[in-house]
């Protein structure tokens, strides 16, 4: 098991915004992280990264636990935030060398060029980050993520701003990395949900109200579409 997430909440103030969380994730999977807007997805995910101390609960990745043990347990993870801080005055090969730095990578111009490319960076590469496009910022803030080829993904929301083709094209390499990863997506995009996500977890105000497979969650559901689903259960 590479991520287990126990008793996890968050409270702001008198607000449950994540309320009581429990699931488990696996290699070899995509798990699609759903939910209407302010439903505690990205709390979820800042606290699983290290990004914010949860009020209660805890998780462990590979077996680390996220408070008492975080250096160890983010080595393991790639974290793609919602809004990516990117530094805007640096160049794409400079922030991603200085990224590569930080996790004191060996041959790292190497995998600075292998990153780039990965994600679909190549034209673009010698720009500095404050020039790029909403798409080609989100894919350094890929790049990023997936440098230290950790073994769990947590992007929230990957393909927002991006077209139709570059869609594709991460979507394309998110299904590859989940080959071997775990990987944990949030979206707001059914289509896309269909497309790469093996299981799904639906939370509505802080709680999870659907946790299954993709196919699971259709068939306890008789065929009915992803979007009836949701709005079935979060309305
Ligand atoms: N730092 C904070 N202080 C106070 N409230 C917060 C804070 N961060 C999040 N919240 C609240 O917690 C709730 C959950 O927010 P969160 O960003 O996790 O939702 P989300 O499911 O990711 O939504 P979206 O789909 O719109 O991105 C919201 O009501 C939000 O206003």
């Amino acid at each position: 098991m590479s991520i287990v997430v126990k008793n996890l909440s968050k409270h702001f103030a008198a607000q449950k915004a994540v309320n009581d969380v429990n699931f488990k994730a696996n290699p070899g999977r995509i798990l699609g992280f759903l939910g209407p807007n302010g439903a505690g997805k990205s709390t979820t995910m800042r606290m699983l990264t290290g990004y914010l101390e949860p009020t209660s609960g805890g998780a462990e990745i590979y077996g680390k636990d996220i408070l008492t043990d975080p250096i160890e347990a983010k080595k393991h993870i790639g974290y793609l935030p919602e809004n990516t801080p990117l530094y805007t005055d640096m160049y794409v090969k400079e922030y991603l060398n200085f990224v590569g730095q930080t996790y004191q990578l060996t041959n790292l111009s190497a995998r600075v060029e292998e990153v780039i490319k990965l994600v679909g960076l190549t034209p673009e590469q010698h720009k500095k980050i404050g020039m790029l496009s909403k798409g080609y910022r989100q894919r350094v803030g890929l790049a990023q993520a997936i440098i230290h080829n950790p073994e769990v993904l947590i992007l929230d929301e990957p393909t927002s701003g991006l077209d139709p083709n570059q869609l594709v094209d991460i979507r394309a390499l998110i299904k590859t990395l989940g080959q071997d990863k775990t990987v944990i997506i949030s979206t707001h995009i059914m289509q896309e949900v269909e497309a790469i996500c093996d299981d799904i977890i639906i939370i509505s105000k802080g709680k999870i109200v659907a946790s299954d497979s993709l196919k699971g969650i259709k068939e306890a559901h008789q065929g009915s579409s992803l979007e009836d689903i949701f709005r079935k259960l979060t309305a």
